[in-house]
């Protein structure tokens, strides 16, 4: 596959070139390369699994690429440690090779819509950490980040290498577990000699996060917007120390006693902030936390983002614009209308409708259990309809539906909403995500000395902008000038980058 050829477009136009010294590239959408640096038996294959779940589990297609196992299917030449000597030659090249291969898999599922691909190695030289980013930034315009896991107690690289590398697949031939603990432990010796932990001086361009002792400490160097951000919030909070959690609901008193025979050590208790969850554990005597996170309405929430995977927007999105648009006395506000509508007009593969999400919000947060039902009875409906609206259109008749509603004024004439709408919808049906008229308009208000102009457009970006992967090109080949940007548009895309920095999405919905 030619990647270069099958790369989307604004991908080939994205360089670092463009940003001068202190500006940032933040654009949320671009595909990112998450990449491993440490030592063996640091934790790096444990990180790697755990944050493509958190991803995946937050709405971010993720996966893992562990070079391990790209060494094994090429070469089952693995019978020692001498094989990781720093002077084996014939073994560095098969090593190097599976390298490349693993890369090339990286960018091609990224270029075939992967968001996030964690690439498990060790990574552990800046020449190997060169080559990541020549390919992954330089070529393919991906965004990179490296963690690196650094671990020095002897007890814990003892303890890992008990509990997880005798039962690796290298290791099949090695009964022995003293042998195969010996055996690890030159291996790391080896690449002791040539590791080149990350340095910020030496890599200084390079965005990273250097985890050490399993996170006593954490350094960050550059990151860069909003995906970048959550990896190091999570990786700044997981750890490595097993825990038994207990799973429980509803008998209040028999769970109390229970509990009480136990006598759990260190234990604590986790509701979500329902009533009937707060009243089940009221006599359980150990320190008790609510979290929101736990109310019920997550489980329908769940269901949703496991249905909606094409939808640009995730359930908690969709929350969490129902929290910022409601004002003291709970009313809905016209902020949040307007956000909707544009919601809509953009997330138009997604089978629910913004408002179907405020519905089920507003459902399964009443204490009347017929609203959630309802709720549920109409998640069932519109799975229904998914399967009934299938290949020939990408909308669904309940999609056409709203939108003749809300573009239909009191006279019953058609809005010029709708025919807004209607431009959006086939912008966003073409493989190029904007119309024309949204170049025109964009390229008017970066010129323009009136300040509502530009603050319109804007707007109009922020709102197609979370589904977009790079802006910059497209703007200055709309302005016909594919080499430098101008100081007018410059301008402009720093005022873009400001609203979307920490945040995929607009200023107006966070
Ligand atoms: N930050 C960390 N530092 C050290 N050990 C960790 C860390 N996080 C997890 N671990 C432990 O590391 C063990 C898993 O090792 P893992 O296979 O992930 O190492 P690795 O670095 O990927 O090794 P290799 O380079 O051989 O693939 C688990 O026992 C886990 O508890
Ligand atoms: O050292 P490299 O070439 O990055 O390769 C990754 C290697 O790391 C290991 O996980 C180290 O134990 C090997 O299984 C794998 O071959």
């Amino acid at each position: 596959m030619d990647l270069e050829d099958n790369r989307a477009e604004g991908w080939k136009y994205l360089n670092k070139q463009y940003f001068g010294d202190g500006e940032r590239a933040n654009y949320v959408n671009i595909p990112h390369v998450i990449a491993m640096v440490g030592l063996p038996a640091r934790g790096k294959t444990y990180i790697s699994k755990k944050l493509s779940r958190y991803l995946n589990w937050i709405g971010i297609n993720t996966r893992v690429f562990n070079l391990g196992e790209y060494r094994r299917h090429a070469t089952s030449a693995y019978t020692s440690h001498e094989f990781f000597r720093a002077d084996n030659k014939e073994a560095m090249a098969i090593r190097q090779q599976c390298a490349l291969d693993a890369l090339h898999d990286v960018c091609e599922w990224l270029v075939k819509g992967g968001e996030v691909a964690v690439f498990d190695a060790t990574n552990s030289t800046r020449e190997r950490r060169r080559m990541i980013r020549d390919i992954v930034v330089h070529k393919m315009g991906f965004k990179l980040f490296f963690v690196e896991s650094i671990c020095d107690d002897p007890r814990i690289i003892e303890q890992n290498i008990m509990e997880v590398k005798v039962s690796s697949p290298d290791y099949t031939n090695i009964q022995n577990t003293d042998n195969v603990l010996n055996d690890f432990l030159l291996r790391i010796e080896h690449y002791k000699e040539k590791y080149e932990p990350l340095e910020e001086n030496l890599e200084s361009d390079y965005s990273f996060m250097k985890i050490y002792d399993t996170g006593e400490k954490v350094v960050v160097h550059k990151h860069e917007g909003h995906i970048q951000s959550r990896i190091v919030y999570y990786l700044m909070n997981i750890h490595i120390v097993p825990r038994t959690i207990y799973l429980t609901r509803q008998y209040a008193g028999a769970l109390a006693g229970y509990i009480e025979t136990q006598a759990i050590p260190g234990l604590r208790v986790w509701t979500s902030w329902m009533r009937r969850a707060i009243q089940t554990v009221k006599d359980v005597k150990a320190p008790q936390e609510r979290w929101k996170a736990l109310n019920e309405i997550d489980a329908a929430l769940n269901e949703i983002d496991a249905v909606s995977a094409t939808c640009p927007f995730s359930s908690r999105f969709f929350l969490e614009l129902v929290d910022a648009t409601t004002d003291r006395q709970g009313r809905h506000s016209w902020r949040r209308r307007k956000a909707l509508n544009e919601i809509d007009a953009v997330s138009a593969p997604c089978p629910f409708s913004s408002r179907f999400f405020l519905e089920l919000v507003d459902a399964t947060t009443d204490r009347h259990s017929w609203r959630r039902r309802k709720a549920l009875n109409e998640i069932d409906a519109a799975l229904n309809e998914i399967d009934a609206v299938s290949a020939p259109c990408p909308f669904s008749s309940r999609f056409f539906l709203e939108l003749v509603d809300a573009t239909t004024d009191r006279q019953g004439r058609h809005s010029w909403r709708r025919r807004k709408a209607l431009n959006e919808i086939d912008a966003v049906s073409a493989p190029c995500p904007f119309s024309s008229r949204f170049f025109l308009e964009l390229v008017d208000a970066t010129t323009d000395r009136h300040s509502w102009r530009r603050r319109k457009a804007l707007n109009e970006i922020d709102a197609v902008s979370a589904h977009v992967p790079v802006l910059i090109p497209f703007l200055l080949r709309a302005r016909g000038c594919d080499n430098r940007p101008s100081r007018t548009s410059f301008k402009a895309l720093n005022e873009i980058d400001a609203v979307s920095a920490t945040c995929p999405f607009s200023s107006r919905f966070s």
